[in-house]
């Protein structure tokens, strides 16, 4: 896990180093954007680290696999983790280059160490008031929790002028958004549209658990989401347009999918604050989201994988 001693990128490991080249920006007044992943880089996290390229005099990514936004059950372990490659990703920038990477140890990040039952976390986690209970909330009830923990550690240790976000992550940055704004913490939190297979579906860490037959399968999800916002779009010309009218247009798509899938839920929502909407307002919008499980080839096991549309 090195990068080629004549990259100018730095490899930040402990939140001290991470202090030390905040503060030399800060007093080269240089301007300084984060990006957080939890690593296994596609274009979509480049296309966020492109922006913040272009927004910021400085640029750090961080890589970290944040534990505490996993529920025991879930894919902690699996999660695909290509730190090599990942590094060697962000060393092909053409042009302006990404200034540092953070890649810190959980006992960097944890200092009071940490269990995955969110009954008996210790230390202090951040609590998300208001959206948390719903869709993302209700079936991950330890992901809002978890994200807003790991964020608020990030925003703390790097202190960036701007944090870039993708838009497939909806609930996740309406999140962030709102942690900022309550917490009174002085970043800008930026909303890059979601990157997309040329088939349409939207680019997750999680495809890699996928065969590329069970990928064009799963364009589906954007297919049925798009048709959505078709029919709002013909039909919200000065118009309030219903929810229900909408997810009627959806879910046949859905159903004539030619795999078994599981929805875990398929929402109108308002786009602040992810409030259930009986009536979409055009100038208002709404976030159409859905998390399906989706079958991997010649096995059992589904993938549960994310996308959303946003109306305007
Ligand atoms: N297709 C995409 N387009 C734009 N941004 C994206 C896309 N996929 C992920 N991101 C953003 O990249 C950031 C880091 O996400 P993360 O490392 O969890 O990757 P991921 O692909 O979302 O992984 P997962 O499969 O676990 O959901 C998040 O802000 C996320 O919204
Ligand atoms: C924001 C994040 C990096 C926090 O671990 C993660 O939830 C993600 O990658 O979307
Ligand atoms: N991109 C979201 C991270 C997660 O599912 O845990």
């Amino acid at each position: 896990m090195t990068l080629p001693s004549s990259s100018p990128i730095r490899v930040l490991r402990t939140i001290q180093q991470v202090r030390q080249w905040r503060l030399s920006c800060l007093l080269n007044r240089e301007s300084v954007g984060l990006v957080p992943t939890m690593g296994a880089l596609h274009a979509g996290h480049c296309s966020l680290v492109s922006q913040s390229l272009k927004e910021n005099d400085r640029t750090v990514v961080s890589i970290f696999v944040n534990p505490s936004q996993f529920a025991p059950h879930e894919d902690l372990e699996a999660y695909p983790r290509t730190l090599d490659t990942d590094m060697e990703t962000l060393s092909n920038f053409k042009g302006k280059q990404v200034d540092a990477i953070f890649v810190p140890k959980i006992s960097e990040m944890y200092p009071s160490g940490i269990t995955l039952d969110v009954n008996k976390q210790k230390g202090a986690f951040v609590s998300v008031l208001g959206c948390s209970e719903q869709l993302e909330g209700a079936q991950r009830p330890q992901f809002f929790r978890g994200v807003a923990t790991i964020v608020t550690k990030l925003l703390n240790v790097v202190t960036p002028d701007q944090i870039y976000f993708g838009q497939k992550d909806a609930q996740q940055y309406v999140v962030i958004k709102n942690l900022v704004k309550d917490l009174l913490i002085n970043t800008n939190v930026r909303v890059m549209p979601t990157s997309r297979e040329s088939y349409g579906l939207a680019l997750s860490s999680r495809n890699a658990y996928l065969s590329d037959p069970a990928k064009k399968r799963a364009a589906v999800i954007y297919e049925a989401l798009h048709t959505g916002e078709e029919y709002y779009n013909k039909h919200s010309q000065g118009n309030q347009v219903k929810s229900s009218e909408i997810i009627e247009r959806i879910m046949p798509i859905f159903n004539e999918a030619d795999f078994e899938f599981e929805m875990e839920y398929l929402a109108v929502s308002h786009p602040e604050s992810l409030e259930n909407l009986e009536y979409v307002e055009p100038g208002v919008g709404a976030i159409v989201s859905t998390a399906i499980r989706v079958p991997k080839e010649n096995s059992d096991e589904k993938i549960r994988l994310l996308d959303n549309i946003l109306l305007k």
